[in-house]
């Protein structure tokens, strides 16, 4: 009985590969590298280098490691990129992720965990967003992802899947036992982009805006340690194996923080007082998006043990050090 774990040598899958791989569950990786790494997946979980679209290889890997459950990961994740290549987008995420869903019914797999994403609300006001709030996505990206959303829904409808939707925030930090971490060499997600300030990697931090409807003008946003996350897609699964109903959950701390607290928190963990230059707005940017996440906590008993911005930031740091080290190794 195995997790297959599509996107399994990214950032986010491979911590969901620790976290299996912790609970003493079998994974078995489908990942094509477009961004992942092979040393992302633990040396004793089987790694298959193809695409999820590849039904014939899907189809072999189900039979040959008894797939029970699919965590479907794969993606091309970055915003500006879908604005110039929509079609290429809705090509990785939502034409590929057809092809895998229905290779997963076609093998009778039933239980499904999707990584969604808070872009599905586009530039919402309501704060914090409940998950029936309404679905306005802005960019290719999060029309990609919501087009699964309903595909998975359809298809539950009509053959028996039964899936969760987990709609990510702010995704940061590391495994805290330093095993894997965002590893991507171009990352713009903010925490990492101040952390590789604080070490000199990078000449400094722009604050994008400074002039939004916050309390200090900088946007706000709810981040969510990546092995909570992990553990999230882990009760997402013991909640459709105990025969829990198809959802749709947020995944957030319902905690937001601004971009000047967050290179606040980096400066005093690194104790590097890197430059930070005020500049305009990005475009797309919500003022702030912070989760509602009563429905993940009474419905899948989810309860996160790392929800503190201090330790993400030190796991990001530890990160961003063991990737320097490797490169001078
Ligand atoms: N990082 C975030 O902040 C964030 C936020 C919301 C949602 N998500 C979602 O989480 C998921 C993982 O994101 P991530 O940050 O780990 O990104 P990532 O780029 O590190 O991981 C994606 C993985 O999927 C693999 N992949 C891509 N296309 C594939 C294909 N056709 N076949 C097989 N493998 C393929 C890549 O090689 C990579 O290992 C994505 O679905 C993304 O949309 C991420
Ligand atoms: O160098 C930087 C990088 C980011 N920011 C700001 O920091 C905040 C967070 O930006 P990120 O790029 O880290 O994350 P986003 O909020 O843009 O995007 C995240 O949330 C999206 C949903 O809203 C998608 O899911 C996306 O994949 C995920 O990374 C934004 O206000 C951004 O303008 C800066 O000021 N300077």
């Amino acid at each position: 009985m195995a997790v297959l774990v599509t996107g399994g040598a990214g950032y986010i899958g491979s911590h969901m590969v620790l976290a299996l791989h912790d609970a003493g569950e079998e994974a078995v990786v489908l990942d094509d590298l477009s961004t992942g790494f092979p040393w992302a997946v633990p040396d004793d979980v089987p790694l298959v280098e193809g695409d999820i679209a590849d039904a014939a290889l899907v189809a072999k890997i189900i039979a040959e490691y008894d797939v029970t459950a699919v965590a479907h990961f794969a993606a091309r994740i970055v915003v500006p990129e879908s604005v110039a290549d929509p079609l290429g987008y809705y090509l990785a995420n939502t034409v590929k992720s057809r092809a895998l869903i229905e290779a997963v019914v076609t093998a009778g797999i039933r239980d499904f965990v999707f990584s969604s994403t808070a872009a599905v609300y586009g530039n919402t006001t309501v704060s914090p967003v409940p998950e029936d709030a309404p679905l306005a996505p802005v960019s290719p990206y999060g029309r990609s992802k919501l087009m699964t959303e309903w595909m998975l829904a359809d298809a539950a409808q009509a053959h028996g899947l039964r899936y969760v939707v987990l709609r990510y925030f702010n995704v940061a930090g590391a495994d805290p036992a330093g095993r894997s971490g965002q590893s991507t060499p171009h990352a713009t997600h903010l925490i990492k982009v101040a952390c590789q300030a604080a070490l000199g990697l990078r000449p400094g931090l722009d604050v994008f805006g400074t002039d939004y409807p916050t309390p200090d003008g900088s946007c706000v946003r709810d981040y969510i340690q990546v092995t909570d996350l992990a553990e999230a897609h882990l009760a997402a699964l013991a909640h459709l194996r105990g025969g829990g109903a198809s959802g749709i959950y947020n995944c957030g701390y319902g905690r937001g923080y601004s971009v000047l607290e967050v290179a606040e928190a980096v400066k005093r963990i690194s104790g590097v007082d890197f430059p930070v230059r005020l500049a305009p707005r990005r475009a797309g940017d919500p003022a702030s998006i912070v989760a509602d996440v009563r429905r993940i906590r009474a419905d899948l008993g989810w309860v996160p043990t790392r929800a503190d911005l201090d330790g993400i930031v030190m796991q990001a740091l530890a990160w961003e050090r063991e990737l320097l080290a490797r490169e001078g190794a």
